[in-house]
């Protein structure tokens, strides 16, 4: 079983490092394009295998793709992350001829992968992959939903002081300030949080969550990888281990939740075939008018990616 990761940056390396210790394979392979990165970062992780008690190998490439061949699924997160004062979609100029031509590199090899983007601004770079590797959509698909609920989730647990472990919650979407998370499905052991907590502090911890990207820009200066590496992870564990985890991942739609022709956030059943299934859940007008304006966001930078003609 072998992944490959795209990207040994923060959030790539972070990725490669969680897969490697959780032995989520037993062959890694992580790839830049930058000479020597990939290889002495994962050189360094090797070297924590004794300590940290795990046998996946993990192996670095720097651009020579026959290193992927076989893939069961690969990640991409190359591309430029954003600064303080910027939005992810003013990555678009730079990172959709990144992630076209590493798709391409990537489905030469690994014709079968699973493909998930990580690389922002994080929708239209599924879109931008996806018309690229001409593969089935249940086989293109974007990490998104699994960071953000995670900061959803982590802010309630802070607020409620109470184990992160025991909140689920749903949230979706674009990646981006319109998404949309869910309060109405959101549970604290089982409990709904509405029951357990005010409006207010629900209201401040969903503002929280959709700037919480870039919360961390500004205090770091450059964006996350701790919890977007983790993320990736999980929905490449779900796969490999064809686990059917119910996650909130950046999917095709046609038609679901009556969106058509766009990528965007929804609950999905995440196996070794990728995508199995989307989940459809009741949303009420005010939840579907929210899920509206994020896909309105959505087609917008669709948009400029036309007008960039690199596809
Ligand atoms: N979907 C999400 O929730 C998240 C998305 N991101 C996005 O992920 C991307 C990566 O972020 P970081 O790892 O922080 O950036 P980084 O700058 O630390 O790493 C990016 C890496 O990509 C490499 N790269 C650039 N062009 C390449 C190519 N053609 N082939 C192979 N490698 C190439 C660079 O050499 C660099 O090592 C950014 O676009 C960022 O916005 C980051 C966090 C969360
Ligand atoms: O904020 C960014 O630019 C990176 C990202 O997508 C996230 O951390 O949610």
């Amino acid at each position: 079983m072998k992944v490959t990761v795209v990207g040994a940056g923060n959030v790539g390396a972070t990725c490669a490092n969680v897969l490697a210790h959780n032995e989520v394979a037993n062959e890694i392979v992580l790839l830049d394009i930058k000479e020597g990165v990939a290889e002495g970062k994962a050189l360094d992780m090797w070297e924590t295998s004794p300590v940290n008690l795990y046998d996946s190998r993990i192996t670095g490439s720097t651009n020579d793709y026959s290193k992927t061949a076989g893939s069961e699924v690969v990640v991409i997160t190359s591309g430029i992350p954003r600064k303080p004062g910027m939005s992810r979609d003013d990555l678009i100029a730079t990172n959709a001829g990144i992630v076209k031509s590493v798709t391409e590199n990537v489905i030469k090899h690994s014709p079968d992968a699973k493909i998930i983007i990580v690389s922002n601004p994080l929708d239209v770079m599924c879109y931008t992959a996806f018309l690229t590797a001409k593969i089935d959509k249940s086989r293109v698909m974007g990490m998104a939903g699994v960071l953000d609920t995670a900061r959803y989730r982590s802010f309630i647990a802070m607020e409620l002081n109470v184990s992160p472990k025991d909140i689920q919650a749903l949230l979706m979407g674009g990646h981006g300030d319109t998404m949309v998370p869910l309060p109405r499905y959101t549970t604290v052991g089982g409990i709904p949080l509405t029951e357990l907590m005010a409006q207010d502090k629900i209201d401040a911890i969903i503002e929280r969550t959709k700037f919480g990207g870039g919360e961390i820009v500004k205090l770091l200066g450059t964006s996350a990888w701790y919890a977007p590496g983790a993320a990736a992870a999980q929905m490449v564990e779900a796969i490999v281990k064809d686990q059917k985890r119910v996650l909130p991942v950046c999917s095709w739609l046609t038609g679901e939740y009556g969106q058509k022709d766009i990528y965007l956030g929804v609950p999905v059943i995440l196996g070794k075939n990728g995508i199995e299934k989307i989940l459809e859940v009741d949303l009420n007008d005010a939840e579907k008018e929210l899920m509206n304006g994020s896909a309105d966001a959505v087609r917008n930078v669709m948009g400029i990616l036309k007008d960039l003609n690199v596809l």
